[in-house]
């Protein structure tokens, strides 16, 4: 009755149809590969009939020896040999054949998860750590595809080695068959406890190991900060507290695994001497020959350890739950729409001409769980105009440029993008084809100078990837690099200076030649004289460009059309007076 009561409490909770869920997802990888994993399962199952053949031509060989049937040991020589090699090849065709199939699986599942990661709305991702992530599809991937590829041949390999084993020694002794299967209770009763205790096991172990990577995520990328600060003895109090962590997890576990595989093989032994001992009593008596025993013994073994076998695969579907159960966690938040993809196409098509038109209008936004940042906001940047955001910092200047380009949404009121007589359409990811857009941290990719920026505009030619440079005032020093634009930028653009990873980066967006330009304090690095060049090349280049740019410099204001400042959660638009005061404020 409490049984009855405890699975439907289960139900009730939901850990039910989770499970479902989880097996359905990996269900649906198992059916992509089915002819593979069957390949692999017929194999497996040839190994194990070949195994039990072993028992069977052993005691024929321990029968032809001991003299029961002598004229036949040459035969059964031969076979017994024959089934020895032939399960030396399985094995090897079952190995390279396993491993063809994972790394199909894992690739498979991989990219799955990465393209899902890539496409999900920004605002959700924003939660998680990009450690974390990795290791999602990186750690988490292989436990599944693993569990994949070797659960369902390891079902069916041991229920025909238990089977198997079952029908010889029920036909030959059915006693025998029930001394062997004496310890199965409690092996139930054990695994049935530690599977409660395992779930929680992996879970704890999961979250270890992506906290592990998370930290040496943050340390190698902040290696710089870390040795300026003379942090090395911190970073490496922390990471062995991590390593204790990770080690108390394990030893926790394994100890728990140790004291079940104590009681299991205790009563295994109990039961493998008992078989023993019945086996010789029959021999005793004359019931049976030395090859019947032998056999018998090696039956009654493969009895007890198929159907521990059958008990341990469990755990491995845990694990292969709960890893399953994380990547779904990600690749099942909400996706970037592209609904209105074909409209901001053509709204793109037709700027070239008519430019671009930014709107807010009465909106209200706050991040999740947080303060306002602004309420009832208007807002508005026409074709040809350079528009400025200014406003103490941490007020919302990059949270309005953030707005604009989609990767988040308003609460109330709306964003609209349209080219001017046209109808407007509301800002998402289908509209970031509009933009291009400089952020304020450096984000240059390893790979030349050329390279970084045909990441926006992959068949340009290097004419073009000149003129991009000397638009952004760059290519007066990447012509005096050793190989021009060609020369490698180095992780995160180490070799550049601030103001030169900036110009790079302006570059970068000026060649991705969208109708609107956002740059998020992206001249700050600069000095005065070169900033006024870079803006006013950046006009002249594209006079319908329409601007943006959230900026804290006064050098920047005088060549506005307009200025926006943000505070107090509220955004106003500000004359030169607004301005002036703004300055006094330095
Ligand atoms: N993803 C986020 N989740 C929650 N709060 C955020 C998030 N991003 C920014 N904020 C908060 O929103 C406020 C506005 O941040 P924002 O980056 O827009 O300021 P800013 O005006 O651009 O500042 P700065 O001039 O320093 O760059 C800040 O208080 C910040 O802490």
């Amino acid at each position: 009755m409490s049984e009855i009561r405890r699975v439907l409490q289960k139900v009730r909770e939901g850990k039910l149809k989770r499970l479902i869920t989880e097996l359905l997802w990996m269900y649906a990888y198992v059916r992509k590969y089915w002819l593979l994993i069957g390949v692999y399962i017929l194999l497996g199952a040839s190994g194990s009939v070949l195994s039990l053949g072993t028992s069977v031509v052993s005691r024929d060989l321990v029968d032809a020896v001991t003299g029961v049937n002598s004229a036949e040991i040459i035969q059964v020589a031969v076979v017994y040999v024959g089934v020895g090699v032939s399960q030396i090849f399985i094995n090897a065709v079952k190995t390279s054949l396993s491993l063809r199939v994972r790394l199909k699986v894992t690739n498979e599942i991989r990219s799955d998860i990465y393209q899902q990661i890539l496409q999900t709305n920004w605002e959700s991702l924003a939660k998680y750590r990009s450690g974390d992530l990795l290791y999602r599809v990186n750690g988490d991937a292989s436990v599944v595809a693993n569990t994949i590829l070797t659960f369902l041949p390891n079902v069916v390999t041991t229920l025909i080695s238990f089977g198997g084993a079952f029908v010889i020694v029920v036909r030959h002794d059915p006693v025998m068959a029930a001394i062997a299967l004496m310890g199965a209770p409690v092996s139930f009763l054990t695994s049935r406890y530690s599977m409660r205790k395992m779930r929680d096991f992996q879970k704890d172990n999961q979250e270890v190991a992506s906290n592990r990577t998370v930290f040496d995520q943050e340390t190698f990328q902040n290696l710089q900060f870390i040795k300026a600060f003379g942090l090395v003895d911190r970073v490496m109090e922390k990471f062995h507290s991590i390593q204790k962590e990770t080690v108390a997890v394990a030893l926790t576990q394994n100890h728990f695994q140790q004291w079940t595989t104590i009681i299991t093989s205790l009563v295994g032994q109990a039961v493998g001497y008992a078989c023993y001992g019945f086996a010789a009593y029959r021999l005793w008596k004359g019931d049976i020959s030395y090859g019947t025993m032998t056999m018998f013994v090696s039956m009654a073994g493969s009895l007890r350890g198929s159907f521990s076998g059958i008990i341990s695969l469990m755990p491995t579907v845990i694990r292969a739950g709960i890893s399953a159960e994380r990547i779904m966690e990600v690749t099942s938040l909400p996706r970037d729409s592209m609904e209105q993809k074909e409209e901001a196409d053509e709204t793109k098509r037709r700027s070239r001409e008519e430019g671009i038109t930014l709107k807010m209008e009465h909106v209200d936004f706050a991040y999740e769980g947080n303060q306002w940042i602004y309420q009832n906001v208007e807002f508005s940047a026409n074709p040809g105009e350079i528009v400025a955001l200014i406003g103490p910092s941490g007020q919302g200047k990059t949270t309005t440029l953030n707005l604009l380009l989609g990767l988040y949404h308003p609460q109330k009121g709306r964003i609209l993008l349209g080219n001017p007589g046209w109808p407007s359409i509301e800002s998402s990811s289908a509209t970031r084809c509009l933009f291009s857009y400089i952020p304020q941290n450096n984000t240059l990719f390893t790979g030349t100078i050329a390279d970084n920026l045909r990441m926006v505009k992959p068949g340009a030619d290097d004419k073009e990837i000149r003129q991009a440079l000397e638009t952004a005032c760059a290519w007066e020093f990447v012509e005096k690099l050793e190989d021009g634009m060609n020369t490698q930028v180095r992780e995160r653009g180490s070799r550049f200076s601030e103001g030169q990873k900036q110009r790079l980066s302006i570059a970068r967006a000026l060649l991705a030649d969208a109708p609107v330009m956002i740059l998020d304090e992206a001249t700050s690095a600069l000095d005065v004289a070169t900033e006024r060049r870079v803006l006013r090349n950046i006009i002249k280049k594209e006079p319908n460009r329409t601007i943006l740019v959230a900026a804290h410099r006064p050098s920047v204001f005088s060549m506005c059309s307009r200025v926006y400042k943000i505070e107090n959660r509220a955004m106003i638009q500000v004359d030169e007076e607004g301005i002036r005061e703004f300055l006094d404020t330095f």
